[in-house]
């Protein structure tokens, strides 16, 4: 692709109008949105009214004027995004602690089921958080497997499939209907991790007949660092389960002050502690812009970011090992080079910022929201500029401690 050619597609681009609602800095193509989404103004302008009004005027009566309900008001506006109805989602805690609810609430459903299989290379807290899970748990182990040998690795002993739905590293993408069946016939539960899924591709929970769903709101969804994160409970199970954190939060009348706990109703029983409401605050406002955006186009452009850096790669010569194929991946793209950390560096150098996976991975987050064509061809050319000036030979690109 030529930039002329670029440049065309952003002219007729229907998501090109979204690049004013971020607060990105000047000289920067920001290339890391799959791993801490930037901030928009909205998000700036709700923290200042939450800090200044919310906090400093009204003080403890904003409880009752809107922050007690923000985990279901803001799991609510994440449904759509996920294929979910409104009351099956909540907005709270992190991906690692939702989905140890997820996990311990699954495994005690049926005592002969005692296993969750999931995937070796899984991104690391899904696996820790499943250890823990299965230590909290008597007879319960974790059954982690490389992706070929998951169909094999479910059985009757399986309690729980747990897959990343979208891989941090490679970008593969399962199918969720498929899988989920899969968990199903062998009489588990299928719990899904969707933080590189989120904001990136279409999703349809309820319609894949999913069980549990975990994610992050910080990447794709641009909610903030450390935003909230959600938990999805499809409607049949709501009643069912029952969280390991049983917090004042999710008991049904907190303000009763019982000393017996009794779990709240729908996602209520979910919900742990005090939300975090500047946190909120800034989620809530980051998501009000995706109710204006429609999926399928969000797709469409996604592709051809991708194939813009792909063919960037394949003239390079350079690994390419996220999946060509659009509806087998999600929305970054990664290259395997043998001097990627340096690599990585040296496009930050240039003010490209993307992101380095261990041992080999340079990763690119593509995020049609505001990123333009013309920017994504402008990371191929110095995509190509380091590699043939070599300057991941230079030593101030060399890996030194504290890598994100
Ligand atoms: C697949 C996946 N799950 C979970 C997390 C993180 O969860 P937490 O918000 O608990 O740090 C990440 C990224 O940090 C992730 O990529
Ligand atoms: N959550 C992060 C953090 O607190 C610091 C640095 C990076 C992250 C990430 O989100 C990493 C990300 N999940 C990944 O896919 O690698």
């Amino acid at each position: 692709m030529t930039l002329d050619e670029a440049r065309a597609l952003d002219r007729t681009d229907p998501l090109a109008r979204f690049r004013d609602r971020f607060a990105l800095p000047d000289g920067v193509i920001y290339l890391d949105g799959n791993s801490l989404g930037p901030l928009t103004h909205a998000s700036r302008a709700a923290v200042a009214d939450c800090t200044t009004r919310q906090w400093g005027d009204r003080l403890i009566r904003s409880w009752n004027e809107g922050w007690i309900d923000a985990p279901q008001r803001i799991g609510a506006k994440l449904a759509p995004l996920l294929g979910a109805h409104p009351h099956e989602v909540i907005a709270g805690d992190t991906t690692s602690a939702n989905l140890f609810k997820a996990l311990v609430a699954a495994l005690r459903i049926d005592p002969k089921r005692r296993v969750i299989v999931s995937e070796l290379g899984n991104f690391p807290t899904d696996l820790h958080i499943a250890e823990g899970a299965v230590a909290c748990v008597p007879g319960a182990e974790l059954r982690a497997v490389p992706r070929a040998q998951l169909a094999d690795a479910l059985g009757p002993d399986t309690a729980v499939l747990l897959l990343t739905h979208v891989h941090y590293k490679t970008a593969e993408r399962f199918d969720m209907a498929a899988w989920t069946r899969a968990a199903h016939d062998a009489g588990a539960l299928a719990v899904w991790d969707l933080s590189h899924s989120v904001g990136a591709v279409p999703l349809d929970l309820d319609g894949a007949n999913a069980d549990l769903a975990v994610g992050c709101t910080y990447k794709y969804l641009n909610g903030g660092p450390g935003a909230p994160a959600f938990l999805y409970v499809a409607e049949r199970w709501q009643e069912r389960l029952e969280s390991p954190l049983s917090g004042w939060m999710g008991h049904a009348e907190p303000f009763s002050f019982t000393d017996r706990y009794q779990p709240g109703p729908g996602m209520k029983r979910w919900l742990v502690g005090t939300p975090p409401m500047l946190a909120m605050a800034s989620l809530e406002a980051a998501l009000d812009l995706w109710a204006e955006v429609e999926m399928a186009t969000l797709a469409t452009k996604s592709a051809q970011l991708f194939d813009i850096l792909a063919a960037a790669g394949d003239a390079l010569g350079l690994d390419c090992v996220t999946p060509r194929d659009p509806t087998l991946r999600g929305s970054h793209i990664s290259f395997r080079h043998p001097h990627a950390y340096a690599l990585a560096q040296a496009l930050i150098a240039r003010g490209v910022i993307g992101d380095f996976r261990d041992p080999d991975i340079l990763r690119l987050g593509l995020t049609p929201l505001y990123l333009s064509h013309e920017d994504v061809w402008r990371a191929g050319e110095h995509l190509r500029g380091a590699i043939e000036a070599k300057e991941w030979q230079e030593a101030r690109h060399q890996r030194r401690l504290a890598v994100t």
